[in-house]
């Protein structure tokens, strides 16, 4: 074991031992009492390193004296093994720091607190807690624990690192030097590095000024949506711009008086859900479009559950009310159903009744709307890099990828550097909604931006960043976090792992869309499901209605984080594919209680069955052939997968399941085929079932055991 006297050490430094007894305090936080005191262990060790450091670096700083020192170096050789015999010295620095840095855990120096045998108590009162990222910089590292840069460097020498002031070194480096002066270390919380390139800062609220409303137009099909916005955009349109308005660029701007109103021109809900799932919202008002000769319809109810979910206020435009069997009170009394009470029944739903074909009401309906942002207080710092977000985008011959963006905060120039989810560039040029060219876009301003690398996606949201590079880097950011996404499964609620995700307090409200074959059906789930509401989990149904699983069930659900549960009816393949790009969890069922006994046992923890179903194969019935022997043959084609003769096989006609049950027959022309695959053509016969009809589906499934998390 190493051990060393104080008066040797003096001898070795040319020093006093009342010198060398305070240096090794001040340096090391070793007290000892005289100069016969023993230092000994790894402290001995530590200080013998010190001092051939200190002796080395002098012999350096002397050149004239470098022949002298080298014979005089061989003399001291000699006295130190004499002096030193007890020592383990190592010859060279090489292998000292090979040993230093073997040296295990265990036999660390401890900490001159612990090591002076203190009580951890007094410890705590004098040890320091300072925050360091994962790597730093020497100089930054003794800046932060308040020591000279100097002295850090000569303690990384002694434990083996060689590093300048300007070296970077680990957090578990700097911990070994901060122990040594009681100080403790704690990692900085890592600050996303797109966040940091980002520098998206709040506003102060001196700097926010007025914008314009955004508004999508939003209704069931034919009430007059496309009709409406024409009729709004050509009455608004001065003689001088008529021009331009055949410019599609997904939103535009009309001017009343003093004020602009931005339509959105994309299809309603995908204004809210793909942006919404995205985490970004462009909307501030929604216009629900009733025909008051049709009333409130399923796509209305959508609607109005898509602008709800979203938390967007929604102003009722009453269309078609020059039509003869137009009843605008019907479709108040419809709507309070839904929980939009208009205004003049005490409610707080604006309600204008308008004609598109007329355009009778349509100031009305726009004075509304600039009373509603007005009361919504619409504000954005125009003096700032711009933030956007991305309406619609497309790969033009000619441009290039083109980019609608909805300015949000801050004003875009012609030259900004941008970044949209993984596409960048800078900005070449701008258009806007009537076809001009424009050199700028402030807060609600959509404009088309020429200068992106490749077609972002509608709902990406566009920033301006300092410079090119940093643009890139971000696309690079973005384009690996896709990569990331892509191959984990994002965090979307699923009836399996609802239970863990509850205990991890990832989720408060399941959010349940309800698809079912009648309304009364619907209706029953959405209220027994919402009675199962636990006090760590409200179970809200967002959405519900009748007829098949859509595409656009799917979207709500991913923007919303809800699951889908259909009762009767079954998801299209558009749904199906969808719900898998998007991992939503689609739940069927033919018994309702099922769904309800499944959703409580999930909430439990306790979900009982262990099988997921896998769907096989789609196939069209193309024919019908009445056989007396085997009753109804359904000529049928594979559109997709596979079909195996011991599939389970469901029969849905318009959506709705009519038939489940096992197949009897499988046949290629006139043979018995085990399985037939996509693009072939088969006969199918089902055992039990002959009401098969030219036109239904034939779903093809297996049962297969999952995993539960
Ligand atoms: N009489 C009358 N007809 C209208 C009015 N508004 C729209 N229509 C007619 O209703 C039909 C449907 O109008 P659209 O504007 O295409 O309806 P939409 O909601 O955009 O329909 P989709 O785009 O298919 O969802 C058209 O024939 C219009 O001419 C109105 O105020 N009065």
């Amino acid at each position: 074991m190493s051990k060393v006297r104080i008066y040797e050490l003096a001898k070795r430094l040319n020093m006093s031992s009342k010198e060398v007894i305070e240096l090794i305090n001040k340096e090391f936080g070793i007290e000892v009492k005289n100069h016969m005191s023993v230092i000994e262990g790894d402290d001995a060790n530590i200080i013998l390193e010190f001092v051939e450091e200190i002796q080395k670096k002098d012999d350096d700083a002397s050149s004239m004296d470098n022949a002298k020192s080298s014979s005089k170096t061989s003399d001291e050789e000699k006295n130190k093994d004499e002096d030193f015999d007890e020592l383990e010295l190592l010859d060279d620095d090489f292998k000292r720091n090979e040993k230093i840095r073997k040296r295990p855990k265990s036999e660390k120096p401890k900490n001159r607190f612990i090591r002076e045998g203190k009580k951890s108590e007094e410890c705590l009162e004098e040890i320091k807690l300072v925050q360091i990222p994962d790597t730093i910089k020497v100089g930054d590292f003794a800046e932060r624990i308040k020591k000279p840069a100097s002295e850090i460097i000569k303690k990384l020498i002694l434990s083996g690192v060689m590093a300048s002031i300007n070296h970077e070194i680990t957090f578990e480096v700097a911990e070994k030097i901060a122990e040594q002066y009681g100080i403790l270390l704690e990692k900085e919380e890592k600050k996303d590095k797109k966040e940091v390139l980002i520098n998206d800062f709040e506003d102060k609220e001196e700097d926010l000024k007025p914008r314009p409303p955004v508004v999508t137009v939003m209704g069931h099909v034919d009430h007059g949506k496309t009709s409406l916005l024409d009729c709004i955009r050509h009455s608004r349109v001065t003689e001088s711009e008529a021009g331009g308005i055949t410019q599609h660029i997904g939103a535009y701007t009309v001017d009343i008086d003093d004020n602009k109103i931005v339509f959105l021109d994309t299809p309603g809900h995908e204004a809210f859900t793909a942006m919404r799932s995205r985490g970004a919202q462009a909307t501030d008002i929604a216009v629900l479009v009733v025909a008051a000769d049709d009333g409130v319809m399923p796509q209305t109810i959508e609607a109005i559950n898509h602008a709800k979910a979203a938390k967007v206020p929604i102003i009722v435009a009453i269309n078609k009310i020059d039509k003869n069997g137009a009843n605008p009170d019907r479709v108040k009394q419809e709507l309070t159903e839904y929980g939009l009470i208009p205004e003049d029944w005490g409610g707080d739903t604006i309600c204008v009744p308008v004609s598109a074909k007329t355009k009778e009401g349509i100031d009305n309906l726009l004075e509304m709307i600039l009373l509603v942002a007005e009361m919504q207080e619409l504000k954005a710092n125009p003096d700032r890099p711009a933030k956007g977000i991305i309406i619609e985008a497309k790969l033009d011959k000619g441009r290039g990828p083109v980019a609608t963006v909805l300015v949000q905060k801050g004003t875009l120039h012609i030259g900004d550097a941008i970044v949209a989810g993984t596409a960048y560039g800078k900005v070449r040029a701008m258009i806007d909604d009537k076809g001009r060219k424009v050199k700028s876009a402030s807060p609600s301003i959509p404009v088309e931006v020429l200068g992106l690398s490749e077609v972002p996606n509608a709902g990406d949201i566009l920033y301006c960043v300092e410079d090119d590079k940093k643009a890139r880097q971000i696309a690079e950011i973005n384009q690996e976090k896709q990569r990331v996404e892509y191959f984990e499964s994002t965090s979307k609620v699923s009836l399996e792992d609802l239970y863990s995700q509850i205990r991890e307090g990832k989720v408060k409200e399941l959010n349940i869309i309800v698809k079912a074959d009648v309304q009364g059906s619907v209706e029953a789930l959405k209220q027994s499901l919402e009675k199962i509401s636990n006090e760590e989990i409200r179970v809200r149904v967002i959405h519900g209605g009748v007829g098949a699983i859509t595409e656009t069930d799917v979207s709500l659900a991913s923007a919303s984080n809800a699951i889908i549960i259909g009762f009767n009816v079954r998801p299209d393949s558009m749904a199906r594919q969808a719900a898998e790009r998007e991992k939503v969890d689609i739940k069927t069922y033919r018994i309702i209680y099922e769904a309800i006994d499944d959703v409580t046992a999930a909430m439990k923890g306790m979900l009982e069955p262990e099988y997921s179903e896998v769907i096989t194969a789609k196939l069209v019935v193309r024919a019908t052939f009445k056989v007396s022997s085997v009753g109804t043959i359904a000529g049928c084609y594979v559109e997709e997968g596979k079909i195996n003769r011991n599939n389970d096989v469901r029969v849905i006609r318009n959506g709705i399941v009519i038939y489940e049950g096992k197949i009897s027959s499988l046949k290629r022309f006139k043979d018995d085929v085990r399985e037939v695959a996509a693009g072939y053509e088969c006969g199918i016969t089902i055992e039990r079932f002959n009401d098969i009809k030219e036109g239904d589906i034939i779903e093809g499934y297996t049962m297969e055991k999952v995993e539960r998390k």
